[in-house]
């Protein structure tokens, strides 16, 4: 039984599609990078396995169980895009009010230090900065001990240091045994955090792949060709070698060639684009 398990699922709003199909298992312990760009679907993948949503056709567990049901959300801790505190409730109120809902929450004392908010402990959260919200929306997360944490974006708006410090604390629980599943727009997030990353994109897996191959991928080549039409071609390769070869033994007429290495931008949005089937391989 896996952690998180989805399966065949589509989602509607209205006329736009955000998951088409969509099928993807997390199991226990693995810590899942969910990588896309603005309206890809990320959001609404973790609606649907937090229990916010019911998915139209497809089926979504929790640790096996429907994700509807709250019993089965007792082992779940989420970090939503945004999140609403209290204004007038000091830090350390918020922590205590929210861990006060577990059987074994983690003391408040811990968690603060963990997330770099000790000094922040007496104040209202009306008067923290954007940045030090998103360190206690995060650190609410885990308050409870939980086996599965999912982070929508969990770091945007966060300086350098914040958010080496959160990364510091998602590994920390990471390490401990905990699984987690995170979307983020920034390859550098994942890269730093996930051991395995999904790439999605118009509700559609497009890659889920060891971080490793990932990386493969996006380490890519471009090399641009005008071909015998006149016709300039672009191409993201992984062995510009390779390709070159292959391009000379086919015979086809070719000039102005050029070979450069993409930047992880490129790649990654050529991998997101990909309507040129096999254009990153
Ligand atoms: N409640 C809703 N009503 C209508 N459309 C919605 C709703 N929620 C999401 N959508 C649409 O579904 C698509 C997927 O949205 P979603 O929020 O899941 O994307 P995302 O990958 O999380 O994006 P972002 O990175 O911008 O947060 C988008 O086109 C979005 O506009």
């Amino acid at each position: 039984m896996s952690a998180v398990e989805v399966s065949g699922v589509t989602r509607r709003f209205g006329a736009v599609v955000a998951l088409d199909d969509v099928s993807l298992e997390v199991g226990h312990g693995e810590l899942v990078g969910l990588l896309g760009p603005n309206g890809a679907g990320k959001s609404t993948l973790l609606s649907l396995v937090s229990g916010q949503r019911r998915p139209d056709t497809g089926v979504v567990r929790l640790n096996g169980h429907d994700p509807r049901d709250a019993r089965s959300r007792t082992v779940l801790g989420l970090t939503p895009q945004e999140t609403g505190l209290p204004a007038t409730l000091r830090v350390r109120e918020v922590v205590d009010f929210v861990g006060g809902h577990y059987p074994d929450p983690v003391p408040t004392a811990e968690l603060l230090d963990q997330f770099g908010l000790v000094d922040l402990a007496n104040r209202q959260t009306g008067s923290l900065s954007g940045g030090q919200k998103r360190r206690l929306a995060v650190a609410l997360s885990l308050v409870g001990r939980p086996r599965v944490v999912l982070l929508d974006e969990p770091t945007t708006g966060l300086d350098v240091s914040g958010r080496t410090a959160l990364w510091d604390a998602i590994r920390a629980y990471h390490a401990s045994g905990g699984t987690v599943l995170l979307t983020s727009h920034y390859l550098e997030e994942v890269q730093a955090l996930a051991e395995r990353v999904v790439v999605i994109d118009h509700g559609t897996v497009l890659a889920d792949d060891s971080l490793e191959n990932i990386l493969g991928k996006v380490g890519a080549r471009r090399v641009q060709l005008t071909d015998a039409a006149g016709v300039r071609q672009e191409h993201l390769v992984t062995d510009s070698d390779a390709f070159v070869r292959d391009l000379v033994r086919s015979g086809a007429e070719f000039k102005d060639l050029e070979i450069r290495g993409a930047s992880l931008e490129e790649a990654f949005g050529q991998l997101v684009d990909a309507t040129n089937e096999g254009a990153v391989r």
